[in-house]
């Protein structure tokens, strides 16, 4: 029962799952809002509980927020039962490390991955990105069938968008991509993907505090889809390597694989430590592929949504295209900053919608302070960017759905977004500027080309989650595309 000295205020901690009772008393399925609550109830920025035997601070309000983004001493991350087993029990990859061996693997990953394209502007990942768009815009066109898709007008989201961000990403780490004939195997991963998104959340769930429920509750735990999921998008990584192995020239390295295994050698060869190595390189390429098929794609679900409930402001997009680039070609990142109520749109769906609601866990590596309560190492500390991103003090009208707060009155972009849907600082979102720039790719040119509309005779979707997980999602949904006249 015992708290440490001068620890955050918070809910009691009781026998087995600590707090976590009573953050489940105050919302069972989104543990961001039930931090929320009892941050309030507690009348408190900052929140100090125990996740079963985890001592854990979650911060609601930007200062604390930035101040555990960008201070050193709280870049480290939480090891969890539930992250290793899914990775031959051993903690790899970029997402789930930390200290050398994850600014290593960081370091090197974005630094090759950027000379195939990520992350940057590159002329030959541009035209994959404007051919995978056109196949896209081919199906809604009838050019082509997919009839699992896109059927009488009807499209099916998220799965209509996977094919152009998987693609775009399995060119960069594996030099190939799936043609529209396998985009059904393509899905398969992606579904993958969501599924393991899907199993826990950023808590690691009962199961992260107490792994034993796995043998009484596989299904209900989530452990069943973490680990067949993992599983299933480790073998498609695993299998890319073997072939690059087989066909591998130390004189010409064709993707983000050729490279790793090149400086995976250069280790070996100098017989020095190395953080290298082949299951590393499995991991990492599941890290990146994993945020690439899911965070985007729910994104752009969400922005489905408020494209259907909105109507006025998606005319307003469409305007805005047909002064900038007309309807002859397709937008080019070149145009992005010639449509700032476009780009504003994206931020405020992002704003309203904060995906990753409670960002992924941090830990403290030494005893420290935080608002005036001290912190010792080893606690996990999370920030709550919905909260943030819902403070009234902060944005004025949260609950409102307005692109223009992203606006100057000229209606151009305001030169600083507060708002932190990609984290910040040292661990910022490794895929910032690559979701970013495919994220507009992909809804300039469906607005530009269809307006997005509600089934008839049907309840409009609402703009808000419905699934919990690492992020929050609407669940698939048909939606209605019309041909702009
Ligand atoms: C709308 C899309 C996305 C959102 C909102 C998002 C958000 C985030 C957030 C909040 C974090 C945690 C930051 C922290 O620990 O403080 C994160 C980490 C990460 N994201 Fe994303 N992400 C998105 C897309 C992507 C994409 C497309 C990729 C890769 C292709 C990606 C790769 C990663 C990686 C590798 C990390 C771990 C970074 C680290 O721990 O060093 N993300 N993302």
């Amino acid at each position: 029962k015992q708290r440490p000295p001068n620890f955050p205020p918070g809910p009691p901690r009781l026998p087995v799952w600590g707090s976590y009772w009573l953050l489940l008393l105050n919302n069972f399925k989104f543990t961001h809002i039930g931090f929320h609550k009892l941050a309030q109830k507690y009348n408190t920025k900052v929140l100090g509980l125990y996740l079963g035997s985890f001592p854990t601070v979650v911060v609601n309000d930007y200062e604390n927020i930035r101040e555990v983004l960008t201070r050193p001493e709280f870049q480290g991350r939480v090891k969890m039962f539930v992250t290793d087993v899914r990775t031959y029990n051993k903690n790899l990859g970029i997402i789930f490390t930390d200290d050398v061996f994850w600014e290593q693997q960081r370091r090197f990953s974005l630094r090759h991955m950027r000379d195939f394209g990520f992350g940057r502007r590159f002329a030959e990942l541009e035209s994959i990105a404007k051919e995978e768009i056109q196949d896209m815009l081919d199906l809604l066109n009838g050019r082509r069938e997919d009839k699992e898709i896109f059927s009488d007008g009807f499209a099916l989201v998220p799965d209509l968008f996977h094919s152009v961000f998987y693609n775009a990403l399995w060119f960069i780490i594996a030099g190939q991509r799936f043609p529209t004939k396998e985009h059904d195997k393509l899905r398969y991963f992606t579904r993958q993907a969501l599924r393991f998104q899907k199993s826990i959340d950023v808590t690691g769930n009962a199961i992260a505090q107490t792994p034993w429920i796995r043998h009484f509750a596989p299904y209900y735990s989530g452990y069943k889809d973490l680990m067949e999921s993992t599983a299933n998008l480790l073998k498609n990584m695993e299998e890319a390597v073997t072939e690059h192995k087989a066909t591998y020239s130390e004189d010409y390295t064709r993707d983000f694989i050729d490279v790793y295994l090149k400086e995976m050698k250069k280790h070996e060869n100098a017989q020095e430590p190395s953080t290298f190595s082949e299951e590393q390189l499995h991991v990492t390429g599941i890290d990146y592929l994993f945020p690439a098929s899911t965070t985007v794609t729910a994104t752009l679900n969400f922005a489905m949504a408020f494209l259907i409930n909105y109507p006025d402001v998606q005319t307003k997009m469409q305007e805005e295209l047909d002064v900038v680039i007309g309807r002859d070609r397709l937008p080019t990142l070149d145009d992005r900053t010639r449509l700032p109520y476009n780009e504003a749109f994206l931020r405020e769906v992002m704003r309203k919608e904060t995906l990753v609601p409670l960002s992924v866990a941090h830990r403290a590596i030494e005893d420290t302070e935080l608002g005036g309560y001290s912190i010792s190492k080893d606690t996990v500390v999370m920030v709550n960017l919905w909260s943030f991103h819902k403070d009234p003090n902060f944005w004025g009208d949260p609950e409102v759905f307005r692109p223009e707060r992203f606006l100057n009155a000229k209606g151009e972009l305001l030169k600083k977004d507060f708002s932190l849907p990609f984290g910040a600082g040292k661990r910022l979102c490794a895929g910032e500027t690559f979701a970013r720039q495919f994220m507009f790719l992909v809804l300039s040119a469906l607005v530009q080309n269809f307006t997005v509309k509600g089934t008839p005779g049907k309840a409009l979707p609402t703009t808000e989650a419905d699934l919990p997980g690492i992020i929050v999602t609407k669940k698939d949904m048909w939606i209605r595309l019309e041909p702009r006249a």
